[in-house]
């Protein structure tokens, strides 16, 4: 082909290559697509594959189906009896037969601690234990790293160590501290660099670099969410006093070592009040958030409840009267009762603390009837020293749950007695927290969106023994020695086979998730 003489001999040499890569790039489709197939990131060697299975979880049922997926998306959905017969499709096909395909667990509520505590947990591990328990997004709690996700700094400093080392989608929740609410530019930066949302606890958080917000430092920074769609996630506990507790009139100084070694005695410093005052004052502010309101559309999320009496009965009032609030609960909840823990076994520390079983039986029927409207880990582990494993000292032990791994297994389990289906898994650990979070790509097996699917065999039990593998960095966890049904088969994110019985991919392909 001539050129026209108005390109100079010099430029004609490369227009040429030029054009072509611009045709190959137009038929090849975008780089970003491109790169997320690189070598390494994936056990299984297609980009272009169909998953059939006898129980595929969707929007719309469960139902046989086959999900085609193309370059990390799902490109159809559709219902048929039978897997296709070898040669039908001009595709790979991965029969998964009776095991149930169902959209991978978006966990809104994880603590990776890193940078600056990777000895509590990390990006690497925190994220395997993830693709190995069919979480396919996990978002970071913005505490327990150092520094603390508060300013747009800060959050470069977090993705920076992520960058190559997470093997699912990583999201981030920014930090509302009194620093930050003080001066609302650096917030609006934060907001600015991608943060999904933003955290705050009304109770101190035994970390000095993350001080409690009050109820009027929420409300102030509502306006600001509201602006940008995100939500305003919050540890709801406030500090009542307890001098009327029989057990703690003389102080928790005066009990006697045998008391702490008591999950009861921790339990009575923590009453429900805590939790129902911190909500009382929030549903106070979330009226702003209504139409016609000073900080309208903005969103309150209520992180891991535990108390399912007046707490939930204030926030389901809120929802009647039009209040666009949620609430999160925790497997811990749902599968432990204060009475049956062991002395002095601090592993199933936490705050606010798991309580009694009735109260469990009630946050069940919360859940079931949707007044809690998502499932989360608080996956937040600390050194067994910290955990004060060997005096088994409840009120010296660091509160935090270590459980990321076994969240799908531990609520199929769990709610075995209460009929949990399938479709109610998804909703409390897909499609609902996804939908908090803004990911509108995640959180649903549907045409149009990632490919992020767990496989996993519901009628399989095992016993988290000392040779079942744990990939969190520390394997302290209550759910040792546990049985649980439901054994994870194989997890694929956008696409790329990521976990699959035991084998990981070489390299660690995960994406780091911006609210941009
Ligand atoms: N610093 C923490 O990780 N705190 C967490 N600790 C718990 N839940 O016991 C939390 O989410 O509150
Ligand atoms: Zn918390
Ligand atoms: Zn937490």
């Amino acid at each position: 082909m001539e050129l026209p003489d108005v390109v100079g001999p010099a430029l004609r040499g490369w227009t040429m290559p030029l054009l072509f890569f611009a045709v190959a790039y137009i038929l090849v489709g975008t780089p970003q697509v491109e790169t997320q197939f690189r070598e390494g990131c994936s056990l299984l060697k297609h980009d272009h594959f169909v998953v059939y299975s006898k129980r595929v979880v969707t929007p719309d049922g469960v139902y046989p189906a086959s999900v085609e997926i193309k370059q990390g998306r799902i490109v159809s959905v559709i219902r048929r009896r039978e897997a296709p017969r070898k040669g039908e499709e001009d595709v790979v096909v991965l029969n998964y037969g009776n095991a149930v395909v169902m959209p991978g667990l978006v966990d809104v509520h994880v603590h990776l601690n890193e940078p600056g505590r990777e000895d509590w947990e990390g990006f690497r591990t925190g994220t395997r234990a993830a693709a190995a328990g069919g979480v396919t997004t996990v978002i970071d709690m913005p505490l327990n790293s150092y520094p603390t996700t508060t300013t747009k700094e800060h959050l470069n400093l977090k993705r920076e160590a992520a960058k190559g080392n997470i093997s699912v989608d990583v999201g981030f929740w920014g930090g509302l501290v009194p620093e930050n609410v003080a001066n609302l530019t650096i917030l609006e930066e934060l907001l600015n660099s991608g943060v999904l949302g933003l955290k705050s606890f009304m109770c101190p958080t035994g970390l000095n670099d993350f001080p409690m917000t009050t109820a009027s430092d929420i409300q102030a920074a509502l306006p600001l969410l509201a602006k940008y769609g995100r939500p305003m996630l919050v540890h709801a506990e406030v500090v009542q006093p307890l001098e009327d507790t029989p057990l703690l009139s003389n102080g928790v100084e005066s009990l006697s070592s045998d008391a702490r070694r008591l999950h009861s005695t921790y339990l009575s410093t923590r009453p429900p009040s805590w939790e129902q005052e911190a909500v009382r004052q929030l549903m106070e502010v979330a009226k702003d958030t209504v139409p016609g309101g000073p900080a309208e559309g903005a969103r309150i999320h209520i992180v891991h409840v535990s108390d399912a009496g007046a707490t939930l009965q204030s926030i389901q009032e809120a929802k009647e009267n039009g209040v666009d609030v949620s609430v999160e609960t925790c497997p811990h909840y749902l599968a432990f009762a204060s009475e049956e823990i062991p002395q002095g076994d601090t592993r199933f520390k936490c705050s606010p603390p798991i309580r009694d079983s009735s109260n469990r039986d009630k946050l069940w029927e919360a859940l079931k009837r949707g007044s809690v409207d998502m499932l989360s880990s608080d996956h937040s582990p600390a050194p067994p020293e910290m955990k004060e494993i060997d005096s088994g000292d409840f009120l010296k032990a660091w509160g935090g749950i270590s459980g990321l791994q076994f969240s799908l297994p531990v609520t199929w389990t769990a709610g075995k007695s209460h009929r949990v289906t399938l479709a109610q898994m998804a909703r409390w650990w897909s499609s609902n927290p996804a939908k908090l979070a803004n990911l509108d790509r995640k959180g649903s097996i549907q045409f149009g969106k990632d490919a992020d699917l767990v496989v996993w065999d519901p009628e399989q039990s095992y016993v988290v023994d000392d040779n079942y593998s744990i990939y969190h960095k520390h394997k302290v966890t209550p759910y040792a020695g546990w049985t649980l049904s439901g054994k994870i088969i194989t997890t694929f994110v956008r696409g790329q086979q990521v976990y699959k019985e035991g084998e990981f991919p070489e390299k660690r392909c995960g994406m780091r998730l911006s609210a941009l």
